[in-house]
């Protein structure tokens, strides 16, 4: 459901992103979202100078990261983007865009995820909180550290009341569109990763052949 990634981005990463952040400039998020009601907070300026170099590090410190691509299985990621929340900001209950435009493609949202870039305790408030029926997950982790989870449920930031939340966000189009089947084929795939070679050859050879079918069939149900 959930895929918690530490260390994404190295300590070096994170002071300079935070750094960025400090001197780029923000503009209301309400910007890449005119019609949302319940959006409430900052993002940086896409002609800022900083937006380019902030996104490529945190697209590169994702695609580099094994456990992120097994989870994923990524065909196209939104350049990421640093969002800021101030005292009183919050996003509140949504789901994300079906479809998004990144360049001169359509993406479609499988997937969303959040980079951390400010210690948990620099401020109150600001959880990201995935809506399960229901339950409630919230997740506030340290820097440089990323949640992905399902594009398809709701969730908000609560409110932040003290300090300031710094993140990186984007969202991926997976090959494998249903979050089930994408589920399974991960679960598969860390079994067949850990017990591998407990096995007899010929029965690793088959597991191999039954993960490759099944990311097969299920690839090309887009
Ligand atoms: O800031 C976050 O952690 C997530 C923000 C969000 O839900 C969004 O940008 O769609
Ligand atoms: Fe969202």
């Amino acid at each position: 459901m959930f895929l918690e990634i530490p260390d994404v981005l190295t300590a070096e990463e994170v002071a300079q992103l935070k750094s960025i952040a400090q001197s780029a400039k923000f503009v209301d998020g309400r910007i890449s979202s005119p019609h949302s009601t319940v959006k409430d907070n900052l993002q940086v300026d896409h002609a800022d100078e900083g937006y380019q170099v902030s996104s490529r590090m945190m697209a590169t410190a994702l695609q580099r990261n094994e456990a992120f691509r097994n989870y994923a299985f990524p065909a196209l990621m939104a350049p990421p983007l640093l969002a800021r929340y101030e005292p009183g900001m919050k996003y509140g209950v949504h789901s994300d865009s079906a479809v998004m435009t990144v360049g001169q493609r359509q993406l479609r949202s499988d997937l969303s995820c959040t980079i951390f870039l400010n210690e948990p305790e620099a401020y109150e408030g600001g959880a990201l909180a995935v809506h399960l029926g229901s339950r409630v997950i919230e997740f506030k982790l340290k820097p440089g550290d990323a949640v992905v989870y399902p594009s398809t449920t709701l969730h908000e930031v609560t409110p932040v009341t003290r300090g300031e939340r710094l993140v990186g966000i984007t969202f991926i189009e997976s090959q494998i569109v249903d979050s089930t089947l994408r589920e399974l084929l991960y679960d598969l795939d860390e079994v067949a990763a850990l017990e591998g070679f407990n096995m007899s050859p010929e029965n690793r050879t088959r597991l191999q052949h039954v993960r490759t079918n099944l990311r097969r069939m299920w690839s090309a149900t887009k």
